[in-house]
């Protein structure tokens, strides 16, 4: 359930104008592609009694099912009817050449293959017939057997003849096609001496492939060498000049081990065509005629990255993994909150900015700050191991306690400190999956938009901005809609019973946004989103650079936690956004006092806070070191986004936020 939901989540990144991630569901492209072919079998031979069902025709437990379900489920919601057939299901073909197509009893009005695409897919001769019989039907093919071949390799080879494409279209598009192409020849024949010599000369250039699908059976350097020199049975093959791409760099995981690697691309683009056979054969000079094509649409793309050393790429045979393109405008400079980007750094930046996900970068994390809940007061540890009597010694403003409490005191100390030091290793092993599906608009408040566009074009601080207290300001964010995403992906992820961290030692209700697979999302919102408006909010923070960023969600409950005593934020800048209405919950409310720096702020004397308070989706954002306290809720239930981004760069000069010193810091 969990992974489900996370898949409806999306990437965010396309909004008019500002499309860095393409919008990519060829599912749905060619769910629209095969009703549409369903409506025109309908209209032109109607069924006799009025039903007509698409066939996904495939393998028994075929591994694409899930793909073919998400078609299935996205044609069921076009309202037309969907069977499935295996190789082998019993064909017929009723009235001859042109009649109607019936798989296991069911009238067919478009055929959708899944299989049959290389000759051991033929186990038996009844295969070879029932595709002779689909073929002859009158059913719509997806693809025709002329579509088919044309997507193999020796067709391809034969297109890239000038004179050949030439039949198929206008000069002027023949070159453009040319201009991209790569050599392509049949290397058995006498027109392809040079094209030999060529690779013979140069063998890493080129590749020599067979007419297969799949991956492995290509022939590289010295192979290809010898199977052009020997010359014999090269007529199976087509000799091509290999595509030589820019590598980038990038890491990989592999069995739960990353890896530093330069890695190359490959972007197919999807597409769905639909036009009238019988009009296409009259036509035979000019098959493209505008005419007789009814759709004609790019329904989607598969980037695939591997490492730049791998001849091979497929995913399936274990060589390339998915990838999801970074669209840049041409010329553009793209700002991230760690550096400047150019154009040209584009390869080297399709996986997202390179934050580090909570780094723990200052002793003080093991040495204090250390809450103990039962009696609401933080404590320090003197050094690392050090014996109760040394913990009492260092912390003797609190000698109030009893002995019990004394003991139960150091011993949930002890407990936060194996918390805090076990968190690198749980960081490493639960993974981050973000599998988005959600356009922008859907993600943030138009407001945010246009402000967004508006700091992008260079405009002044929005007036949508609110400057509420000492520079923290509040502006609306995210939609109601994502709020809800946002929440229930986190109650499935509860359900799930994985482990996860609590998002610090004062909250226990909510999770780390990183653990549930939403780090790269809370990347992109940061880097393309936020980034822009933050350097408006916070110019001098924003010109450190932020590193890295720990988000979390945070709830709020009665009888579970309720309030979060006065506190500064292990950040340089927080983003804290509501994720509820507060209707919903009374008390609760965020208190902001000021920046000045104290060591124990639990203990000061605090008065005239402004009190924040708002509603789904509406943001806050404050300098970490800004004094705040949630006050105690009173009833219902509260729940919240918050984002600690931070700056190694203005933590070398101004110190770690919570103790306020330099000469600790880990990174340093
Ligand atoms: O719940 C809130 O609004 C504030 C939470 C907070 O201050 C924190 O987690 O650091
Ligand atoms: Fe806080």
């Amino acid at each position: 359930l969990w992974l489900l939901q996370v898949s409806q989540m999306s990437w965010p990144g396309s909004t008019p104008g500002h499309s860095v991630i393409p919008d990519n569901t060829p599912g749905a492209g060619f769910a629209r592609a095969l009703a549409a072919a369903h409506a025109e079998y309908v209209a032109i031979a109607p069924a006799a009694d009025g039903k007509a069902s698409v066939c996904f025709y495939c393998f028994q437990d075929d591994h694409l099912e899930l793909d073919q379900r998400h078609i299935e489920r996205a044609l069921e919601g076009l309202g037309v009817p969907c069977t499935r057939a295996f190789l082998g299901a019993h064909v017929e073909l009723r009235g001859g050449v042109d009649g109607a197509l019936v798989i296991d009893g069911t009238e067919i009005s478009v055929v959708y293959f899944h299989c049959t695409y290389r000759p051991e897919h033929f186990a038996t001769e009844v295969d070879w017939e029932n595709r002779r019989l689909i073929e002859l039907s009158r059913a719509v093919k997806a693809p025709s057997l002329l579509a088919h071949l044309a997507g193999s390799k020796r067709v391809q080879q034969v297109l890239a003849d000038r004179a050949v494409l030439s039949r198929f279209l206008p000069q002027d598009e023949v070159a453009q096609c040319l201009a991209v192409f790569a050599r392509q020849v049949d290397p058995s024949c006498a027109g392809s001496a040079q094209a030999v010599a060529d690779a013979l000369a140069k063998p890493h250039g080129w590749v020599l492939k067979p007419q297969r699908e799949g991956g492995g059976n290509n022939l590289y350097g010295s192979e290809l060498a010898a199977a052009l020199r020997a010359s014999e049975g090269l007529e199976q093959y087509v000799l091509m000049e290999k595509i030589c791409t820019a590598p980038a760099p990038a890491w990989l995981l592999q069995n739960g081990v990353a890896h530093k690697t330069d890695t190359v691309a490959e972007l197919g683009i999807f597409a769905s065509y639909l036009a009238r056979g019988n009009q296409l054969e009259k036509d035979s000079e000019r098959l493209c005629d505008s005419q007789q094509v009814l759709m004609n649409n790019v329904s989607g793309a598969m980037l695939r990255s591997k490492h730049a050393s791998s001849e091979e790429g497929g995913v399936c045979a274990g060589f390339g993994v998915l990838d999801t393109p970074f669209l840049l405008a041409s010329g553009s400079t793209l700002v991230t909150g760690c550096m400047e980007m150019k154009e040209s750094d584009a390869e080297s930046f399709v996986m997202g900015p390179p934050y580090r996900w909570l780094p723990i970068e200052c002793s003080c994390q093991f040495l204090e700050n250390l809450y103990v809940r039962s009696v609401d007061a933080y404590f320090r540890m003197p050094a690392p191991g050090a014996s109760d009597a040394e913990f009492w010694a260092s912390n003797d403003t609190r000698s109030q306690f009893d002995d019990e409490t004394k003991a139960a005191i150091v011993a949930s100390v002890r407990t936060e400190l194996g918390r805090r030091s076990a968190i690198p290793k749980l960081f490493c092993r639960n993974l981050a999956i973000a599998l988005m599906g959600m356009a922008s608009s859907h993600i943030f408040q138009p407001e945010f938009l246009s402000m967004w566009q508006s700091v992008l074009n260079g405009g002044p601080p929005p007036e949508a901005i609110q400057d509420v207290r000492d520079g923290a300001f509040v502006f609306p964010l995210f939609s109601r809609e994502f709020c809800k995403h946002l929440l229930e992906e986190l109650k499935h992820f509860k359900t799930t019973g994985l482990p996860h961290q609590q998002p610090n030692s004062m909250n226990r209700q909510g999770c780390i946004l990183n653990e549930i697979g939403l780090g790269p999302f809370m990347d992109q919102l940061l880097s393309h989103f936020l980034t822009p408006v933050f350097r408006v909010l916070f110019p001098d923070l924003m010109a450190a650079g932020i590193d890295s960023h720990h988000s979390f969600i945070v709830r709020y409950k009665m009888g579970q936690d309720t309030s979060l005593g006065v506190h500064d934020d292990n950040s340089e800048i927080t983003l804290n956004v509501a994720l509820c209405d507060p209707e919903q919950y009374s008390g609760g409310k965020l208190a902001l006092y000021h920046r000045e720096r104290c060591e124990h702020p639990q203990l000061l004397k605090l008065d005239s806070p402004y009190i924040h308070c708002a509603g789904t989706g509406t943001a806050l954002a404050h300098s970490g070191d800004l004094l705040h306290e949630v006050l105690p809720l009173t009833g219902g239930e509260r729940a919240g986004l918050i984002m600690w981004l931070r700056s190694d760069t203005h933590r070398r000069s101004h110190g770690c936020p919570l103790c306020g010193k330099t000469d600790r810091l880990l990174f340093a």
